[in-house]
């Protein structure tokens, strides 16, 4: 059922706690991609505009609910002034007296954000009291954090039993776009899923066979699918204990009537390495002492076709290692075809798919990039996630 949104309650003059997800990557003590800052700018700008007072709450890494230095907000706060143009005060701790009395001075239209939610054990274990906690310091819960709606947190889940709960402008974008790709797909539409490991994507091509017309494998996990069909793959990525499974998924999708391509060709490497020696083969060819590390040529050739045929694309996961820039050949072909599928709906799950965009600076060329890496994949899988559902039904 649709959740309200921002734009559904009265929020003058309240005051609100917005769970957005900073969980932003850091070097040196400095913010070194705010994508996901710059994802929450619109809810936050809107509660300002509306004259709201702004509580914001957010993780960063996994500090195991103990304070540790490197992971408080204040980096994040001062970049979320930058982009806002204006102050951000940043308390020290999340919730308690000294959070409160910083609240009570707060003028409508004022941003505060909180520390570090993860710093405190009650977070991760949903805590009741400390959802309570959370929710002592305001008027309404506004949930933009699709980052961590996967999780059933404290300040994700918990809160939203113990005041009114919305969804922000970022959580309902995600939400739309993912949603309506899976329930209401224009067609034909292709998924195109890779990555390491079948185990990791089980539930997705699961869930994807039942209703995509193209499913697309590539990266690590093709492999055991090529196994599975009977060829040798030399040293590739093979789970051994996923080659049944796999020929289950080949069967089902031709009993389902979806198309499924696998790699046609490979760039093979001697070893696992930057520099490695490598060669195009067959994948009927793969050598006994070489492993795949990226698809081929042809298999290129043979994903941009299917993907310009198609009006509806999702990709979760790079077709080969890309973080070597050798064999980065095929996650940047896959990358440029969706950009060049301009009247197609394009959309990138986050994780590595989202990064490689970005590394080849194609990211403006898609329809939505997801801010949440196992949080899109979890939503693909057919999952409800607990952060979503625990907010108030339109
Ligand atoms: N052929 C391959 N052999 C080994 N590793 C691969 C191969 N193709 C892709 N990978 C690796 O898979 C990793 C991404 O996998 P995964 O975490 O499952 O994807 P995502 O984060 O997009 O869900 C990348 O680090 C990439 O190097
Ligand atoms: O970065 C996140 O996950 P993601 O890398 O899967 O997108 C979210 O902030 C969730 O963080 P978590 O996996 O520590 O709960």
């Amino acid at each position: 059922m649709a959740k309200k949104s921002v734009k559904d309650v009265d929020v003058k003059g309240k005051r609100v706690f917005v769970r957005v997800d900073f969980n932003v990557p850091m070097k040196d003590g400095q913010v070194t991609d705010d994508t996901r800052i710059r994802a929450a700018l619109p809810t936050i700008q809107y509660l300002i505009e509306q004259g709201a007072k702004v509580i914001l709450a957010s993780h960063l890494g996994r500090p195991k609910g103990q304070v540790v230095e490197e992971m408080r907000l204040t980096a994040a706060g001062n970049r979320l002034s930058e982009l806002l143009g204006k102050p951000v005060r940043k308390a020290d701790e999340a919730y308690g007296e000294s959070v409160k009395a910083e609240i009570a001075k707060m003028e409508s239209g004022d941003v505060l954000l909180l520390e570090n939610v993860r710093f405190y054990p009650g977070e991760t274990k949903n805590d009741p009291e400390l959802a309570k906690a959370f929710a002592e310091l305001a008027d309404l819960f506004v949930n933009d954090a699709f980052g961590s709606a996967h999780r059933a947190h404290a300040s994700t889940e918990g809160i939203a039993h113990y005041l009114p709960a919305v969804s922000g402008f970022l959580m309902e974008k995600e939400l739309n776009v993912l949603g309506g790709a899976l329930e209401n797909p224009k067609r034909p539409f292709t998924a195109i899923i890779g990555g390491a490991k079948v185990k990791d994507k089980i539930g997705v091509i699961e869930n994807l066979l039942e209703k995509v017309d193209n499913l697309i494998i590539g990266g690590g996990l093709a492999y055991t699918f090529v196994k599975a069909q009977g060829y040798e793959i030399g040293q590739s990525l093979l789970e051994e204990d996923k080659i049944e499974l796999a020929k289950q998924f080949m069967e089902k999708a031709k009993a389902k009537g979806v198309n499924f391509y696998m790699p046609i060709d490979a760039v093979v490497a001697k070893e696992f390495a930057e520099n490695a020696e490598s060669k195009v083969v067959d994948i009927k060819e793969i050598p006994a002492d070489w492993q795949a590390l990226d698809i081929g040529p042809k298999t290129e050739e043979l994903y941009r076709d299917v993907v310009q045929k198609s009006a509806t694309v999702i990709w979760n996961g790079p077709m080969g290692v890309f973080e070597f820039d050798k064999f980065a050949h095929g996650t940047k072909a896959v990358a440029e075809s969706l950009a060049e599928a301009t009247d197609a709906i394009t959309i990138i799950g986050g994780g590595d798919s989202a990064a490689a965009v970005e590394k080849f600076h194609l990211a403006e060329k898609m329809t939505h990039i997801s801010t949440g890496g196992g949080a899109s994949l979890e939503f693909m899988e057919g999952k409800v996630l607990p952060g979503v559902a625990a907010l108030n039904d339109k």
